[in-house]
């Protein structure tokens, strides 16, 4: 399927999706979002993919939303067409997703990057929420997903002021999990993919649902949802391939089942 804003490969168990506005700092507009969502549809019910790598392009990741695009919208629009909340789609999705963040990721693009499970940055990556500069304030979960990465302080100061994160600063303070020669980004991001791919897609599935319990719930509750899922895994097939092959020495061959 070919797109005007991303390109979309599959590379053996990963897909990988990369924003491609290259004269727009990867702007992120209605169509491009419509097309990442397209995208992450088709991976969600392919069989054969177990995770996805979402990323930009050395300078940008994505500077934000398409400003000229947002500029004249009126209340009216921005109520009745419920602007923004089919970006939520990233957060979403079911499968381990991963950011692989070169350059700058600001507004809209630093919201995107957080929705995914994780983010790996380049060297030169600038995380930032400028919209305060534009007379608005983040519109697509920026004030609370960073606020839970970073704390009350920073997140406040960045959202105030509208200040960039360098890529160190940003790993210090816990937004990314790692950060690498951008020449390396996208390759490690799709080896770390691939990773999580030869794993039981339904226990990676359900891993991943139980960390996003943590923002969501009290620990009380989120550590009886986690001992729920976990004595679910006891009826899966590959709890039994898993264990059985570490019993016999041998790698095991997961069947998704
Ligand atoms: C999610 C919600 C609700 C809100 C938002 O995300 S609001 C947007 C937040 N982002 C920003 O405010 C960043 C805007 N961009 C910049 O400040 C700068 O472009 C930069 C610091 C990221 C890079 O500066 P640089 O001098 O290297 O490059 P430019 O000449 O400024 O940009 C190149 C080219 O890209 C267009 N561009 C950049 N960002 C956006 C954007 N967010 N929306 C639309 N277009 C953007 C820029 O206009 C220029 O294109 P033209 O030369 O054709 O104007």
């Amino acid at each position: 399927m070919a797109y005007d804003n991303i390109l979309v490969e599959k590379r053996g168990k990963v897909g990988l999706i990369t924003l491609n506005r290259p004269n727009a700092l990867n702007a992120l507009n209605s169509v491009l979002i419509g097309e990442v969502n397209e995208a992450l549809a088709g991976f969600e019910a392919d069989d054969k993919i177990g995770s996805v790598v979402l990323t930009g392009s050395e300078k940008a990741f994505a500077a934000g939303a398409d400003i000229k695009e947002m500029s004249s919208l009126t209340y009216m629009d921005a109520y009745k067409g419920d602007f923004i909340t089919s970006w939520d789609n990233v957060s979403r999705f079911r499968k381990p997703i991963i950011a692989a963040v070169a350059g700058y990721a600001l507004g809209g693009g630093c919201e995107l990057a957080m929705m995914c499970d994780f983010i790996l940055a380049g060297e030169n990556a600038r995380f930032g929420q400028p919209e305060i500069t534009l007379g608005v304030m983040p519109g697509a979960g920026g004030t609370q997903r960073l606020t839970r990465f970073v704390g009350k302080s920073k997140a406040m100061e960045m959202c105030l002021t509208g200040r960039m994160m360098d890529a160190q600063e940003a790993e210090r303070s816990g937004l990314v999990s790692r950060v690498l020669p951008v020449d390396e980004l996208v390759d490690e991001a799709l080896k770390v993919a691939e990773k999580i791919a030869d794993f039981s897609l339904p226990i990676t599935m359900m891993t991943k649902e139980s960390v996003n319990r943590a923002y969501e719930t009290t620990l009380a509750e989120g550590v009886r949802f986690e001992r729920r899922l976990f004595h679910a895994m006891f009826a899966s097939e590959d709890q039994k391939e898993g264990m059985a092959a570490f019993v016999e020495k041998r790698a095991p061959q997961f069947r998704n089942k």
